[in-house]
């Protein structure tokens, strides 16, 4: 059975694990890397096709009449062709008509279920629906930043639509301080919305635009506020809200009331497009549009084939979620300096060849004297190199340049233009690296739509003036505010980098190197003696 339908010779697959590369370099969870045909069959016939599929993984209530809950929403996911899994935080005694009896789970075992998934399966996105107590959100909250979930959908399902609560107020402060902080999209209905912003009034379509912005400085990354209950309109209104733009999302109401169900529909359709890479955007009004809805409730008929896995399997893999970055190519970060350059006399493009053949896994551009003509012309000889050996290339600062010269991405500091703004210009295919000295800032990195962060000056440097140590303590702490990715940098070489990696934060990806590398003899042999020592520290790690 060939898996390549369509003439690939080869196959960018998606695992945990490089099948076809020597133990030594089955570095953590490379996330897409070439894989011949016949490995990808091996491993599909041998079971790890799992690790290939989109994956949601919904924490919510089951519900007995199926309505709602965890079987709506493995009905959703399996209608869009995404496989689901499932924590289940309580059990409800419920029909089409209401909620007769709720039996809530311990926190403990709910986490217990949270880390057999997590530990075992790659999971794209986690959606939560019913979450009963403060104890299972605190404790849901933590394991996500534990295992760094790539993205989190919060379906703030606190009172069902025939009126029973189902998460009683003792949860609001959860919502607010730990979860909503972490969510990637929150879709509040009108009572949600009101609910987690005290209980304001929302009567209009300008309320809910509002309430969407509130929600969004609470923490949330995008809101979507649905409208239906919205009294006096003809059209259905939703309002999704980036931290930027408002879009008004409308469509036909359909007059029914048989409701029950629809918010975890829809929540979790949108957690199954965006488990398929589908931006953010995109996965809203795609999940919104009537077809998907009748999708979704007739999922028994069309329930994955195969074949059909195997198709947006393949789909996924072209065009799937960080198919534009992956967090492991932190691991050993050069940043070029051209002072240091002219001392050895090495031109930039020699000098980015040279990292990249000792090892370097991403390389910065960090220019800070030459015009912006000659920086261009650097930066595109630099790019094509890159490009070659397959390594990102990132332009310190300059947006404009790297737009010039079709970048990779950009590192912009504290001072320079915000990421909300990089992210306007660049768009969603380009990598936008941060740097943060705080948690605060950590905390902005994401909320802006940073992919990593760039934490330091850690130890004290010569490199660059004027900028205050923060230690590995202030490395630690803004590792653990974030679940971005995070790289350290500032007078980091093979002589202290272990001190670094081993500090136990695992959302630390690995250092970034100026003066260790370039203000040196030969930038090949101390880029691979550093990432020999990396690569040790990162397989005893394992
Ligand atoms: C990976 C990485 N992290 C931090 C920085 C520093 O950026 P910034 O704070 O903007 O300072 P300058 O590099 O512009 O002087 C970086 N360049 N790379
Ligand atoms: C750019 C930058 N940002 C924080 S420290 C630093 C310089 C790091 O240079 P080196 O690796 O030579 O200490
Ligand atoms: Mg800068």
């Amino acid at each position: 059975m060939p898996i390549a339908p369509c003439g690939h010779k080869t196959l960018l697959v998606r695992s945990r694990v490089l099948f076809d590369r020597p133990k030594r370099y089955q570095v953590r969870a490379r996330l897409f890397s070439p894989m011949s045909e016949e490995s990808a069959y091996a491993a599909a016939t041998q079971g790890s096709a799992l690790q290939w599929l989109p994956h949601v993984l919904t924490v919510a209530g089951s519900d007995s009449g199926a309505g709602a809950g965890i079987q709506a929403d493995i009905k959703a996911c399996a209608a869009a062709g995404v496989y689901c899994s499932s924590v289940i935080t309580a059990v409800t005694a419920q029909n089409t008509v209401g909620v007769q009896g709720v039996y809530s789970i311990a926190e403990e075992f709910v986490a217990e279920q949270l880390r057999s998934v997590l530990s075992d399966m790659k999971v794209d996105v986690i959606k939560t629906g019913m979450l009963p107590s403060p104890g299972v959100i605190a404790v849901l909250c933590q394991i996500i930043k534990e295992f760094q979930v790539g993205t989190v959908v919060v379906d703030p399902v606190m009172v069902s639509t025939s009126g029973d609560i189902l998460s009683g107020p003792s949860t609001l402060t959860g919502f607010l301080e730990q979860l909503l902080p972490l969510a990637d999209i929150v879709t509040p209905n009108l009572k949600e919305a009101s609910a987690l912003l005290g209980g304001i009034f929302l009567d209009t379509v300008g309320d809910m635009r509002s309430a969407a912005k509130s929600i969004h400085d609470l923490g949330a990354r995008n809101v979507l506020v649905k409208g239906g209950d919205l009294r006096g309109s003809s059209d259905a209104i939703d309002i999704f809200f980036d931290g930027e733009q408002f879009h008004e999302l409308s469509g036909p109401r359909i007059m029914t009331r048989n409701t029950h169900g629809t918010g975890c529909t829809l929540a979790s359709y949108i957690a199954a497009e965006l488990a398929k890479g589908t931006p953010m955007l995109l996965a809203v009004q795609v999940s919104l549009h009537p077809f998907c809805f009748c999708a979704c409730f007739t999922a028994g008929i069309l329930y994955a084939t195969l074949a059909k896995q195997l198709f947006i399997m393949i789909v996924g893999l072209i065009s799937g979620p960080n198919s534009r970055f992956s967090a492991d190519s932190l691991l050993l970060y050069a940043v070029t300096d051209s002072r240091m350059n002219r001392k050895w006399s090495r031109s930039m493009a020699e000098a980015v060849k040279a990292s990249i053949e000792g090892g370097a896994t991403i390389v910065q551009l960090r220019e800070k004297e030459a015009e912006t003509g000659k920086f261009i012309d650097i930066a595109v000889k630099c790019v094509a190199i890159c490009r070659s050996y397959g390594v990102p290339l990132l332009i310190n600062d300059r947006i404009d340049v790297a737009l010039a010269c079709d970048a990779d991405g950009v590192h912009v500091g504290q001072s320079d233009m915000p990421v909300i703004f990089a992210r306007k210009i660049l768009g969603a295919g380009k990598i936008i690296g941060v740097s943060c000295k705080t948690p605060a800032q950590a905390e902005k990195a994401w909320a802006d739509g940073a992919d990593y962060i760039g934490c330091g000056g850690v130890f004290p440097t010569t490199t660059k003036k004027n900028n205050p140590t923060i230690g590995l303590d202030g490395l630690k702490a803004v590792c653990l505010s974030s679940k971005l990715p995070v790289v350290a940098i500032g007078g980091i070489g093979a002589e202290n980098a272990q001190s670094v990696m081993e500090l136990s934060a695992p959302n630390l990806k690995g250092v970034a190197v100026v003066s260790a590398l370039f203000d040196q003899e030969s930038v090949a042999a101390e880029t691979d003696r550093l990432k020999s020592l990396l690569m040790d520290m990162v397989m005893t790690d394992r």
